[in-house]
This record gives C-alpha cells, sequence and structure tokens, in this order.
C-alpha cells in the first residue's frame, strides 16, 4: 500500500473514500484551506531563512576545527578577540559539533528571549551528564515541566523574596562571623596578611547547609564512604570536585560518532566523584528525614522537598539540594572577593565608599536594609559583575530547530554559547570596559533597583533564580567589610588577575592586610 505522506493528497483520500453530507463538505474544504495556510506560511519562513546569510565561520583545520586554538580554557577571552575579526556573531567547529558564538547584548538577548522557543534545550558532555544526573537540575535541565516546578520550588523556598526573609538570620549570622574572624585576625597577628577567602568561602558554605539542611554541619560519618567527613572535606566533595570535573574534556564529546572507543579514565573519575557525592547527600538527608518524622520541620529546603514535593524521587530531591549548596557556594564568592581586589586596590574609590556608608549608617552598623541608600555600594557589586562575570560563558544551549539570530540562519542541531563576558566589554556599549568604575552605574539611565544592568545574570525564561540573594549577600559583605577595616593588597597581589575555572573565580585567593578602622 502507497503511504499518503502529502498532507493534500490525504485529505483528497479522505474525500474520495467518506460519501460526505454537505455540511461536512464544508468542514473538509474549510480544513483544507486551513491546511494549505499552514503549510503557505511555513513555506514561506522557510524560503525566508533560506535567504538569511550562513553565520561567518572562524577558519578551523580540517576534523579538529577550531579545538587546536580553544586551548587555553579561557574560551571567553579568545572568542572576544575574535569577535573583532569576525564579528558579534560568529560559527566555530568543535570536532563534529557547530558552535555559534554570540558576543553583544543584542544579539544575547535575541537568543535568550526572542528565540528562547528554538533554543531552549541543552546537549550535555559526557561529564555533565553525570554530575546533572540527566539535567536533573534547574540551571541545566531543559525547559519543559520538571523545569518550571523546580524553579518555582526553589524561588519560594530558597531564592525568592520571601525566602529571602526568611533566611535573614542565617545571612547575618554569616557576616557576624566573618567579621569576628577578621577582628580575631587582626588581634593575633596584626602584622600578617589575611586569606579573605578561606574565611568568606566557609561562611558562604556553612550558610548553604544551613538554608538547604536546616543547619550546620562540623563533620559527618558517612556510611557509604566508611569515613567520617569534616567541613572542609563535605565542601570538596560538594562543591570544590564537581566544579573541576564540570569542565573535564573527554575527547569524544567532540566526535560523538567515536564515542565506541573507550576512554576510562576521565568517566571512570567523574563516576567516583558522582559516587561520593551521592553518598553523601544521601547521609545528609537522613536528619531532615527524622525530623520531620518527630514532627519537628525547621525553615530549610530538604525538610520543604522531602514532605511537601510528592512527585519528585529521592534521588532528584538529593540533586536539586545539591545544586542549591553548589550554587551559594560559589559564584558569590567570585564577584565578592574580585569586588574586594578592586576595592583594596583602589583608596580613593575605597574611601568614597566609606565616606557614603558614614553618612548613611553612623556610628550604626550597615544592615540589608541600608542597601537602598547606598548607591555607589550597588554601583561597586555591578560594575564587579560586569567586569569579572562570574559565568563568563552560559552554558552551551542547542537549536532543535532552524532558526535565525542576529540576521543569520542558525540550522538545527547548532549549539549557542552566549558570552556574556564579551557583551560586557563590549567597547560599544561600554565606554572603556576595561577601567573598574563604578560611578557608571550612578548615571540616570539606570534603575538604581535593576539588578540586570549588565548580562551577567543571564535573561529570559532561564535569567539567573539567585540574583537577589546573591546582590543581598555581595552588598552586605562588601559594605560591612569596608565600614569595619581599611583594606590594602598584599605586595605583588596586583597582577594576580588570572582566572580559573568553569566560573571565573580569581586563580590565587585574594591576599589582603586590614586595618581596623576607629569609628
Ligand atoms: C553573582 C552571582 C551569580 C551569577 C553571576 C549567576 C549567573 C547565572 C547565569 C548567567 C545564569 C543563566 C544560565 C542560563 O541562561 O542558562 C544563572 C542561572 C541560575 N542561577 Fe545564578 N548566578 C549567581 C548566583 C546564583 C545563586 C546564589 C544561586 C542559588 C543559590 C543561583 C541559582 C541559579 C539557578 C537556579 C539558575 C537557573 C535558572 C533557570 O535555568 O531557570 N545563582 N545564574
Amino acid at each position: 500500500m502507497a503511504v499518503v505522506t502529502d498532507p493534500l493528497a490525504s485529505m483528497q483520500l479522505l474525500a474520495n473514500t467518506i460519501p460526505a453530507p454537505p455540511y461536512a463538505a464544508a468542514a473538509v474544504l474549510g480544513g483544507v484551506s486551513l491546511v494549505l495556510s499552514v503549510f503557505f506560511v511555513a513555506d514561506c519562513r522557510k524560503k525566508r531563512r533560506n535567504f538569511l546569510p550562513p553565520v561567518p565561520a572562524v577558519p578551523g583545520v580540517p576534523v579538529l576545527g577550531n579545538l587546536l586554538q580553544l586551548k587555553e580554557k579561557k574560551p571567553h577571552k579568545t572568542f572576544a578577540r575574535w569577535a573583532e575579526t569576525y564579528g558579534a556573531v560568529y560559527s566555530i567547529r568543535t570536532g563534529a559539533s557547530t558552535v555559534i558564538v554570540l558576543n553583544t547584548t543584542e544579539v544575547a538577548k535575541e537568543a535568550m528571549v526572542t528565540r528562547y522557543g528554538s533554543i531552549s534545550s541543552r546537549k550535555l558532555s559526557k561529564a555533565l551528564t553525570i554530575l546533572t544526573a540527566d539535567k536533573c537540575m534547574v540551571a541545566m535541565s531543559d525547559y519543559n515541566e520538571f523545569h518550571k516546578m523546580v524553579k518555582r520550588y526553589i524561588l519560594a523556598n530558597v531564592l525568592g523574596a520571601n525566602a529571602q526573609k526568611k533566611h535573614r538570620q542565617r545571612r547575618d549570622a554569616m557576616i557576624e562571623n566573618i567579621s569576628r574572624e577578621l577582628f580575631a585576625h587582626v588581634k593575633e597577628f596584626p602584622l600578617d596578611t589575611v586569606n579573605f577567602r578561606k574565611i568568606f568561602e566557609a561562611e558562604l558554605f556553612r550558610l548553604a547547609l544551613k538554608e538547604t539542611l536546616g543547619k550546620d554541619i562540623e563533620s559527618i560519618y558517612v556510611d557509604g564512604l566508611g569515613t567520617t567527613l569534616p567541613r572542609e572535606d563535605l565542601f570538596r566533595i560538594l562543591v570544590i570536585d564537581p566544579m573541576e570535573g564540570a569542565i573535564e574534556v573527554d575527547w569524544r564529546d567532540f566526535f560523538p560518532y567515536l564515542r565506541w572507543i573507550p576512554n576510562k579514565r576521565v568517566e571512570n573519575k567523574i563516576r567516583n566523584m558522582d559516587f561520593r557525592r551521592r553518598m553523601t547527600m544521601k547521609k545528609l538527608m537522613e536528619e531532615p528525614k527524622k525530623r520531620i518524622a518527630a514532627g519537628e520541620e525547621t525553615y530549610c529546603y530538604a525538610d520543604f522537598l522531602l514532605s511537601e514535593a510528592k512527585t519528585l524521587t529521592e534521588d532528584q530531591i538529593s540533586m536539586l539540594l545539591w545544586e542549591t549548596i553548589i550554587e551559594t557556594s560559589d559564584t558569590t564568592l567570585v564577584v565578592t572577593e574580585w569586588a574586594m581586589y578592586e576595592l583594596s586596590k583602589d583608596p580613593r574609590r575605597q574611601d568614597y565608599l566609606y565616606q557614603q556608608i558614614q553618612s548613611v549608617c553612623g556610628s550604626a552598623t550597615l544592615t540589608e536594609e541600608n542597601l537602598s541608600q547606598l548607591p555607589y555600594l550597588t554601583a561597586i557589586f555591578h560594575e564587579t559583575l560586569r567586569k569579572h562575570s562570574p559565568v563568563p560563558v552560559v552554558p552551551l544551549r542547542y537549536a532543535h530547530e532552524d532558526t535565525q539570530l542576529g540576521g543569520y540562519f542558525v540550522p538545527a542541531g547548532s549549539e549557542i554559547a552566549v558570552n556574556i563576558y564579551a557583551c560586557n566589554m563590549d567597547k560599544d556599549h561600554w565606554e572603556s570596559p576595561e577601567e573598574w568604575k563604578p560611578e557608571r552605574f550612578l548615571d540616570d539611565k539606570y534603575d538604581p533597583m535593576d539588578l540586570h544592568k549588565t548580562m551577567a545574570f543571564g535573561g529570559g525564561k532561564r535569567v539567573c533564580a539567585g540574583a537577589l540573594k546573591a546582590m543581598l549577600i555581595a552588598c552586605t559583605t562588601i559594605g560591612r567589610m569596608v565600614q569595619e577595616f581599611e583594606w590594602k593588597l598584599r605586595e605583588g597581589e596586583e597582577e594576580k588577575v588570572d582566572t580559573l575555572g568553569l566560573t571565573a573565580r580569581k586563580l590565587q585567593p585574594l591576599h589582603v592586610v586590614i586595618k581596623p578602622r576607629n569609628n
């Protein structure tokens, strides 16, 4: 029997085989014209796209494409450099894949908002597939019902405005601890420099544990690993290792047709990381479970997910809790550390901020309530996000259908890289982009309350869910640090501007000399 694939022909077939009464004939005719018009519009769209020029390509070599040109592991910088030659939108080849790189705010917004419907999924590397339990996270899932549900959960319980109010005491306790530790350092070692990251990172992790699991954890025996883990080991297993694993390169990712060739070294390493993380999370979930069973729930994400999110499996809950811990512990550290670096290097701007804090707070301690009265402090936050964008390239998106970007035709199957770093360093958009100049955000054209003055938090439906929390923590910490101490870089520190890893972490932790102010 002939298979009829043409819809018009199938309508014809239908009309020939069923003896139709007059009203049915009218319906069939109406249906035919509807089908015709749908196909006409689709055809016109297709032709229009075919008229669009292809995306300019960065020349590479056969088979490998541009892979060898990306060896330095800071693709955002290489991409920004290439934009000067090939324009804001160009394509590269990483082995068998084509990646379209977007380097300006306009075209990034087009991808994240206007054309989002065509590029709302991701194709993950082997390492990321394992580490995200195949997209079982808000940030890495495709845009679907699961994503909408879990984004609602994380906003309602950890990241939205109401959740911020409920976690407020925990943030305040964190800042108090940082302040206390710095004063203790100065008292004990007045001449020694201080490693700001070490203190801030540990406190941020403790906050993540409290918000997620309801309490800080000094150490815990993990039966699945047969060992007791102090907090530093928990931090390594839950944060540092997965961050390193996420950028682990398995060459088979670039040549999917060679996936049958074993490459056990990388795969075993990632599977081992995943095992350690799973065992640890399993153990960490035991206490909230007992608490719930005893009717002693506390305000934290675990208690909500374990008691209310009935459609989620235990593995999914474990992944969502882990996601909150890792996201709380990293990007906010990146922006706060870079802001303290810039302020420590720039006594004039540090003093300006201090004077503003003094005029608003007087002898009182700076709190979150003061942030809206301190425009220079929030300008410092936004300028640091611009110059040191913590997520320099958005995790690759995938075009599941033909689309267009920046006036170019983008075929289905392309991957899309939004280069946030290049958007935030674009000379046509920002005057002297290399300079760290918070004053630029004091201009009347910026709404003081807008969290999205730069592209640092992404945009559209996948915009960062943690922007408010990041702003509250980073601004209050920066403000308190300058209110209480004078900051100076350790000798030789100024040149240490290299970055490392998935996010734009400072390669070397910030070392400073601090002196208590005499308020
Ligand atoms: C300065 C700090 C931060 C920066 C610069 C940042 C940046 C980003 C960016 C660029 C995206 C978009 C990714 C995309 O389009 O695919 C994103 C998404 C996300 N961020 Fe953040 N982030 C920060 C802090 C946080 C914090 C503290 C949390 C939570 C604890 C968080 C949770 C999330 C989540 C859940 C998403 C996924 C949203 C979705 O896919 O719908 N972020 N972030």
